[in-house]
């Protein structure tokens, strides 16, 4: 059985002739929160669809919790999945939809109705919960798209702009549920395009480029190697200028899988 929670071997994917993803490999453990970072059009979405089952890759292998992708059942049993734009019903309210969905997921009444409220509660969102989601604003339906996407506790859960349209309450709300997955050893893969939220969450950071993984390793080593590639400078480097420089110079260097060059 792989030790890892997520991973990739060679993992491509062409539209066509464009390469959208080229020989990616992962290796993501348990608990861990992975900060998937890149440019518009790096092949973050292409990568997570194909981790979730919902593209077939090109070529190459990925497992979910040793699972291979190709199994797609016992795939999505074990994951959870907040795209970019959360699949909801709007002639449902909140709470129909939540239901619905712990349905889907065999989680049975009683238990489904106490993790409902439960979560409603911590989103904030009890109070609109019997109201029609054609109702809801853009924050509203993405905190309804995250409960969904957790509700089942899946051990491995992947987050594209998880904090998109959300007030400072509700952005803060998310980054604590997070932790607490990573802490209960949920598997965390979040993308976002918000470089403090993964310098606060990510145990480790992966930096896609044109469909190359460019830099990896934690926050602090990249930090600390763009420092010191800058002549020592030493101290100050933020996420940001990691993110700037790896995305411009990549078709330069090709990083090693620890992110260095
Ligand atoms: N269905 C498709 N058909 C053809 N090309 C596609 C398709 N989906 C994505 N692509 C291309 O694949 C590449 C990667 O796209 P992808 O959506 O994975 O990028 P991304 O990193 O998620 O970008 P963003 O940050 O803008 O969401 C892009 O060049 C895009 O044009």
């Amino acid at each position: 059985m792989s030790p890892f929670a997520i991973e990739a071997t060679d993992l491509s994917k062409l539209y066509g002739d464009d390469v959208a993803v080229e020989g990616l490999d992962l290796a993501i453990s348990p608990g861990t929160v992975y900060g998937f970072l890149g440019p518009n059009g790096a092949g973050k979405t292409t990568t997570i669809r194909m981790l979730t089952t919902l593209l077939t890759p090109t070529s190459g292998e990925a497992r979910i919790d040793g699972h291979p992708i190709t199994d797609r059942r016992a795939v999505t049993r074990r994951l959870g999945y907040l795209p970019d734009t959360p699949p909801l019903y709007d002639e449902l309210t909140g709470r129909e939809q939540l239901e619905y969905v712990a349905g889907l997921r065999d989680i049975p009444a009683d238990e489904a109705s106490a993790r409902i409220d439960d979560l409603l509660g911590r989103f904030a969102l009890a109070e609109d919960a019997d109201r029609r989601i054609s109702t809801y604003s853009k924050g509203m339906k993405q905190k309804a798209g995250i409960i969904q996407a957790i509700l089942h506790r899946p051990s491995v859960v992947f987050l594209d702009e998880p904090t998109s349209g959300l007030d400072p309450r509700a952005a803060r709300t998310v980054r604590d549920t997070i932790a607490d997955l990573a802490a209960g050893d949920t598997t965390v893969f979040l993308s976002t395009h918000i470089l403090p939220v993964v310098d606060e969450l990510a145990d480790t950071v992966g930096v896609l480029f044109e469909g190359d993984l460019v830099a990896e390793g934690p926050p602090e080593t990249l930090k600390r190697r763009a420092a010191e590639e800058d002549g020592g400078a030493g101290t100050g480097r933020t996420l940001e200028d990691v993110f700037l420089e790896v995305t411009q110079e990549a078709d330069l260097a090709p990083a090693t899988a620890d992110g260095s060059r």
